[in-house]
């Protein structure tokens, strides 16, 4: 059995703030569970629709029941005319966060959730919906065309590539983007969960709830992290440069993404499996310094500062070799946590009280007002 991480101070670290059924974190030797299962089984095993029904629907689906499932996500893939001229509105040097907070927000606007019946259906049609909002702009602003929203492929990964690139994608690169949805998918009280939860509690629509999700995910702390792993790893051209280097940022105090988390103590479980499927993809692309590079800081963190890479470390380098833009990186996150918030929104709805804490002023004294002619 792992030991849980010693969880005190700043951050509302280690107190509970809710109930889930979700998800646990860091509390087993498993590590990570969604709805009781293992997130490794589902990595290695289960198809991402298959996680997202288990998430969102509350069980694993039948065969029956995935398959009706695929086809009602497949049904909901196109974008309305008025969300693409919003997308082909958006600059090319605009940050792909930006874009996916815009196109929820906007979609918001054309099919509004009216009543909180409809919940399932809305996030329904933002997962069929999130993969061509960010690729519909991407293309338009980066290559001047206007893509078709919908394509033959089965899979939400699958599709995501056959838009982003063009063309059917390989099955390895299938299989990779469904480990990477399946991996993302939920991660209990996490910054963003936790914002969408705070949203939900005012009873807000689900939109506005994923919209301030995407807002939290953006930054270098949460999803933003496996753009910013990237930045790095590409200014390295060896293991030794990339040791020389991680020692410096480590002398300078810099922050060194990918690494450290705020619950798991020393690995996160979710590190083994994607690095696993970066390794392969790297031998199928003939790689010799991105992976390499990428273990040699590994090593360096914890051989000096005891910190290990998060989910988002050996992303980078996965998704890099699948020939996608880094900025296309922290979206993808979306496209697959969309189903973790939108489920703790169903719950937050279900018993719900409105998120309120309360703060400790250390602010001056009460004092009297002076009115501005003798200040
Ligand atoms: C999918 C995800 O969102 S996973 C997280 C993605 N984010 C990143 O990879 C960003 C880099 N990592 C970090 O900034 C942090 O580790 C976080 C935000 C993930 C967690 O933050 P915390 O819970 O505050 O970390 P923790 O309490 O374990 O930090 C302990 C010490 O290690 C340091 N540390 C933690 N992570 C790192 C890091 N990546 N690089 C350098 N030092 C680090 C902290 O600065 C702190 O040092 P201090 O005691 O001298 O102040
Ligand atoms: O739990 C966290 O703080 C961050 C994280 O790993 C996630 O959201 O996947």
């Amino acid at each position: 059995m792992a030991e849980a991480k010693v969880l005190s101070g700043a951050g509302l670290r280690g107190q509970v703030a809710g109930q889930t059924a979700l998800s646990t974190v860091g509390q087993s030797g498993a590590g990570l569970t969604y709805r009781g299962y293992d997130v490794r089984e589902l990595a290695a095993d289960a198809q991402f629709e298959e996680v997202a029904y288990l998430l969102l629907y509350g069980e694993l689906p039948t065969k029956a029941q995935l398959a009706a499932y695929i086809t009602k996500l497949s049904k909901l893939r196109d974008l309305p005319q008025a969300l693409k001229e919003v997308l082909e509105r958006i600059p090319a040097d605009a940050h792909p966060m930006d874009v996916m907070r815009t196109g929820c927000s906007f979609l918001g606007n054309l099919e509004p959730e009216k009543d909180f019946s409809e919940q399932h259906d809305k996030t329904d049609r933002l997962l069929a919906a999130f993969p061509a909002i960010m690729t519909y702009w991407y293309r338009f602003s980066h290559e001047g065309k206007r893509i078709e929203c919908v394509s033959d492929e089965q899979s939400i990964g699958g599709h995501f590539l056959h838009l982003l690139h063009g063309k059917k994608p390989s099955e390895l690169h299938v299989k990779v983007m469904n480990v990477s949805l399946i991996l993302y998918a939920e991660h209990e009280f996490n910054a963003s969960t936790f914002t969408a939860r705070v949203c939900a509690s005012t009873l807000s629509d689900l939109y506005s709830c994923i919209t301030a999700a995407i807002g939290s995910l953006r930054g270098p702390l949460h999803g933003g992290a496996n753009e910013a792993a990237m930045e790095m790893i590409e200014r390295f051209s060896s293991p030794e440069d990339a040791i020389k280097g991680t020692l410096g940022m480590l002398e300078r105090k810099d922050k060194i993404m990918g690494f450290g988390h705020a619950i798991y103590k020393d690995s996160d479980p979710r590190n083994e499996v994607i690095k696993g499927w970066s390794k392969k993809l790297a031998d199928e692309v003939g790689d010799k310094v991105l992976f390499p590079v990428s273990e040699a800081i590994d090593k360096t963190m914890w051989e000096q500062k005891k910190l290990f890479p998060n989910a988002d470390f050996y992303h980078a380098s996965a998704y890099h070799f699948m020939g996608i833009p880094t900025k296309l990186f922290t979206p993808i996150f979306v496209c697959s946590r969309l189903t973790g918030w939108a489920a703790h929104v169903y719950e937050q709805r279900a018993n719900n009280r409105i998120i309120r804490p309360s703060a400790e002023y250390v602010g001056v004294e009460q004092r009297k007002f002076v009115p501005i002619e003798q200040r």
